[in-house]
């Protein structure tokens, strides 16, 4: 049984990155009258004057005035601390989170890719870190406004030593609770690992192909080569998930598949970061799950190849 901190009630939020999901979740906390702290940096002086505005599929809102820093040490420290800047600008969390932080406080890291919570238990402590995954298309389109697109729900997760599994605890149920009751739809899941390689499944094979062919998901589903290139890498990210001692369903890849044939023609992130010309999440996306696949003795291949791929384009693209 992991020791955990209790956490205050009503627990207190802070917002590193308030971005196209930092901004949307924790304006959907904010709303429902929760303490949220945002850690902005190009949009400070527009959303400290302006607040935030989201365009939902759930329903526009506007916080005309939200809690908006540019510095952490000037935020007070919260009991929940969620990381939602791109994983690409992790290096920055050893200053940013110690101030943000109360003492009995967690952080929850939402980003995309695996391997992520091990570092922030190094700067933060061990069992003071959860994970979650979040199934959602935003984007931020100008300063303080995001577009929700589509979808939106959550699973969240422990973090334990090496990814052990977790199990329930008290606080991650109360996390669970608080987005709940923000209208966001949300699983609690006992094993963090389980569910980062289930997220895998969609993002390894679409964010790294969009990226190598210059696609969108519809543009992959509707050409038979692609198609089957997308679930012959999905394969291998089940495989990947065995060499970590986690089986996932193979019934997983024909849902992933026939729902985004479905979805509205989408970019993914990656696609759009590297159209901006920002650096993109390989390392945690790819790399980590190769690094962590290689460690359990199992070849990926085609992932292999596609992470080589995508390590040059960036360099070409972000020098
Ligand atoms: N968008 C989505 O639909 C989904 C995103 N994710 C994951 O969520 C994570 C965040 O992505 P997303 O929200 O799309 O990215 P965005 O670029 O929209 O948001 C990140 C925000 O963090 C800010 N930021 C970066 N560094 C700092 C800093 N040092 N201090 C303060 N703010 C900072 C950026 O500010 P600035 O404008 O100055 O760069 C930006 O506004 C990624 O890991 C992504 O893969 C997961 C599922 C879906
Ligand atoms: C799966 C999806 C589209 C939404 O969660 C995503 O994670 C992304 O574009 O990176």
């Amino acid at each position: 049984m992991t020791l955990v901190s209790q956490l205050s009630n009503p627990r207190s939020y802070a917002v590193i990155g308030t971005g196209a999901l930092g901004g949307f979740y924790g304006a959907k906390l904010q709303k429902s009258g929760l303490d949220v702290h945002f850690l902005l940096r190009s949009d400070y002086d527009w959303v400290s004057q302006h607040g935030l505005q989201i365009e939902s599929v759930w329903g526009d809102f506007q916080l005309p005035q939200v809690p908006a820093y540019n510095n952490p040490q000037k935020m007070p420290p919260c009991d929940v601390v969620i990381v939602a800047i791109k994983s690409t600008e992790n290096h920055l969390l050893p200053q940013i989170l110690p101030p943000v932080l109360k003492p009995d406080g967690v952080v929850l890291v939402l980003q995309n890719g695996l391997g992520i919570e091990p570092e922030i238990a190094e700067i933060v402590g061990n069992h003071r870190v959860l994970g979650g995954i979040c199934v959602i298309c935003s984007n931020k389109i100008k300063p303080g406004y995001i577009r929700h697109l589509d979808y939106g729900m959550m699973k969240l997760a422990e973090y334990n030593h090496n990814y052990q599994s977790g199990g329930i605890t008290p606080r991650l149920q109360q996390i669970g609770e608080d987005f709940k009751k923000a209208g966001v739809p949300l699983d609690i899941a006992e094993d963090l690992l389980s569910i980062r390689w289930e997220k895998l499944v969609w993002n390894i094979p679409y964010n790294g192909l969009s990226v190598v062919l210059n696609a969108r998901t519809d543009q992959m589903m509707s050409n038979p080569a692609t198609r089957v290139l997308v679930e012959e890498i999905m394969g291998e990210v089940l495989e990947g998930a065995k060499g970590c001692d986690r089986f996932l369903e193979r019934e997983i890849i024909n849902q992933m598949l026939s729902h985004t044939e479905t979805m509205t023609p989408y970019k993914t992130s990656m696609k759009i970061d590297y159209d901006q010309r920002r650096p993109l999440e390989i390392d945690a996306i790819l790399g980590n799950p190769l690094k962590m696949a290689t460690a359990g003795g199992v070849h990926l291949p085609r992932i292999q190849m596609l992470y080589q791929q995508l390590k040059f384009l960036d360099t070409q693209n972000c020098p």
